[in-house]
């Protein structure tokens, strides 16, 4: 198990991390998401050892991972990290650069090792290509295979697919993160991208300003953010006053809901007046407001009409739900 505990860690004066604690059980996924700015790779950087902190610790079972103020070369047998600058051999070649720190005593195993990586990032035609000469995209895949050359327990990436196009970055989610599962490797995953958390990461912690907000499941997170900005890194989200919804509400509160939560109706509901329809491919994200000025976003299969009045409704299972997340309790429950 990783164990993370740090009281506070400032790169000049305001602390960028602040009472962060957490653990990560061997073998889970744990993704780390906060708006830009919010400490992940910071918080990375000092899981790895790149960083040094004055209180607190950074476990690995028993052991203590001991920072740059101890180990000469930053890092730690059983981990490895994958960093936002791919640190990279240029001027050799995909194969050489994966195949660095393998045994090269072991000639078979060394190829079929290679091998293997290369087939996980797509990459079997480029093994005698020069790094230089790939594009960043395929130079962020090298540097994945180099981490996971020698299989480490535990891996750290820092927007893994941050450079790569959509096509390919589908394709690489779906072979790496079942192959680190399939390893038993204890991964995190700091990500802007909610198609790298949502489909595979067991929990997600939220940092906000340098704190953790949240760590939780990642499906309970996302079904029930514990407020806006949790949900608005998943994607767009609207705050609605519950009265706005069901004008028999005694409850003076707002929930979250996310633009696929609306039904639309033609004849009862909120009314609100369609501002924009923007393709999405698979439906349309409109944007609308109400007759008090709020701005809402909901979801249509169809293109709706600049001006254009419809009525929007809310199931009463998906209001009920989220304020009992902000009551943070089950047992004594509000309903509307
Ligand atoms: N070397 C540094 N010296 C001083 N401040 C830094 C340094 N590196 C990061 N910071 C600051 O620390 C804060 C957290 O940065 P960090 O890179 O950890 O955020 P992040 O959540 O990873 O952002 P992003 O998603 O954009 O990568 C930011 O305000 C950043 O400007």
């Amino acid at each position: 198990m990783l164990s993370v505990q740090i009281d506070a860690f400032s790169y000049q004066n305001e602390a960028t991390l602040k009472d962060i604690s957490f653990e990560v059980d061997k073998g889970e996924h744990m993704a780390l998401i906060g708006e830009s700015g919010s400490g992940k790779s910071t918080l990375l950087k000092i899981i790895y050892g790149l960083l040094h902190i004055e209180n607190g610790h950074v476990l690995w079972g028993n052991k203590q991972a001991l920072g740059p103020n101890f180990n000469l070369v930053p890092g730690e047998s059983y981990m490895k990290y994958l960093a936002q600058d791919f640190d990279l051999m240029p001027f050799t070649t995909v194969a050489e650069n994966i195949g660095q720190h393998l045994s090269v005593f072991d000639k078979e195993n060394h190829t079929a090792r290679i091998q293997e990586l290369l087939l996980l990032i797509e990459l079997e035609d480029f093994a005698k290509t020069k790094v230089k000469n790939l594009s960043g995209g395929q130079q962020q895949r090298v540097a994945l295979a180099r981490v996971l050359a020698q299989e480490p327990e535990l891996l750290l990436l820092d927007e893994p697919f941050g450079h790569i196009d959509n096509f390919k970055r589908n394709s690489l989610r779906r072979n790496l993160f079942p192959y680190l599962k399939e390893k038993g490797i204890t991964v995190l995953t700091a990500s802007h991208d909610p198609n790298d958390v949502l489909p595979y990461a067991d929990r997600t912690i939220v940092l906000e300003n340098g704190k953790i907000i949240a760590n939780q499941k990642t499906k309970k997170l996302y079904q029930n953010p514990p407020n806006y900005y949790t949900a608005s890194l998943f994607g767009e989200v609207n705050e609605v006053p519950i009265r706005m919804l069901k004008s028999y509400a005694a409850i003076d509160k707002s929930v979250l809901v996310y633009p696929h939560e609306f039904q639309v109706s033609e004849t009862s509901g909120l009314k609100v007046v369609v501002t924009n329809s923007f393709f999405k491919g698979s439906h349309y994200l409109n944007e609308c407001e109400e007759a008090q000025g709020i701005v809402l976003y909901f979801n249509s299969q169809k293109k709706l009409k600049q001006g254009e009045a419809v009525f929007l409704n809310v199931s009463l299972e998906t209001i009920n739900s989220r304020l009992q997340v902000e009551q943070g309790t089950d047992s004594e429950r509000t309903s509307v």
